[in-house]
């Protein structure tokens, strides 16, 4: 089940426009869902507003469920998803409810002053990651030194995908969300944190083998790999 928090317009050129909703509405889809559906795991995307970290970080103070923040900071072409004054309570009030944190090393940034410029980076970024209140680290993200991230590496039609052959860069739409809402899925089912994880992170990297072309610039992971794998 969904929360809405922002309508945006976006394709595989950018984000076109972006528009958060009101906090009240943010508010009244989650006791839609809370209140007659219940939930076994959450996992949190683009929050766009102060406003709305501040009303989703209260909301989710409550749950009695594993919640995984992916703090969604900038969209794959630089679109800005979040305003910069909602950093702080991003930090200070989502991520400490957070069983699980899913930044990409921009993300890992902004949230901690680490930058992480090789492998060995990656566990001082977790760890400050754990500081701030999330029972678990940042996802790998690209490869240390594997190149900037935007429209430049583009995997549409043009540039032949992000499939197979786009493994070493693997820049497609949607991994981020992607792998926090796979790992929410292995919480919801009972698996443990490394389980989940785990299980998560097969998935996807095959959504993004998986990746294909769609419209004229970056395309996305394909989130049906395994059917069509069979
Ligand atoms: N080139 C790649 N090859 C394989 N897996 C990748 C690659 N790039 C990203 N991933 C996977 O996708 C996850 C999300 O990517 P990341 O860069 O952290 O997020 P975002 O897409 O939000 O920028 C990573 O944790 C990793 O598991
Ligand atoms: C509404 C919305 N949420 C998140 C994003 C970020 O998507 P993307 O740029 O593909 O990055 P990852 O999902 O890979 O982190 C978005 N564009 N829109």
């Amino acid at each position: 089940m969904s929360v809405l928090t922002a309508v945006t317009a976006q394709n595989s050129r950018g984000v076109q426009g972006a528009w958060p909703l009101p906090a009240e509405a943010v508010r009244a889809q989650f006791r839609s869902v809370m209140d007659d559906i219940g939930v076994q795991a959450v996992k949190t995307g683009m929050l766009a507003s102060a406003e709305l970290v501040e009303t989703v970080a209260e909301l989710l103070a409550d749950v009695d469920a594993p919640v995984v923040c992916d703090p969604v900071g900038i969209s794959k072409h630089g679109d800005a998803l979040l305003a910069a004054s909602a950093r702080d309570a991003l930090r200070l009030k989502l991520l400490p409810l957070a069983t699980v944190a899913t930044p990409n090393l921009d993300e890992v940034a902004w949230l901690t002053g680490v930058r992480v410029h090789g492998e060995s980076d990656l566990r001082r970024a977790a760890g400050a990651v754990l500081e701030l209140g999330a029972a678990v680290g940042p996802g790998e993200g690209r490869a240390p030194g594997g190149g900037r991230r935007g429209p430049a590496h583009g995997t549409g039609r043009r540039s032949g995908g992000c499939g197979r052959r786009g493994m070493t860069t693997g820049i497609c739409t949607g991994r981020g969300g992607t792998l926090a809402s796979a790992i929410a899925s292995g919480l919801a089912r009972g698996l443990s944190v490394p389980d989940a994880v785990a299980s998560a992170k097969e998935y996807v990297t095959g959504a993004i083998a998986a990746g294909f072309a769609l419209g004229e610039g970056i395309g996305p992971v394909d989130h049906g790999w395994r059917w069509r794998e069979g």
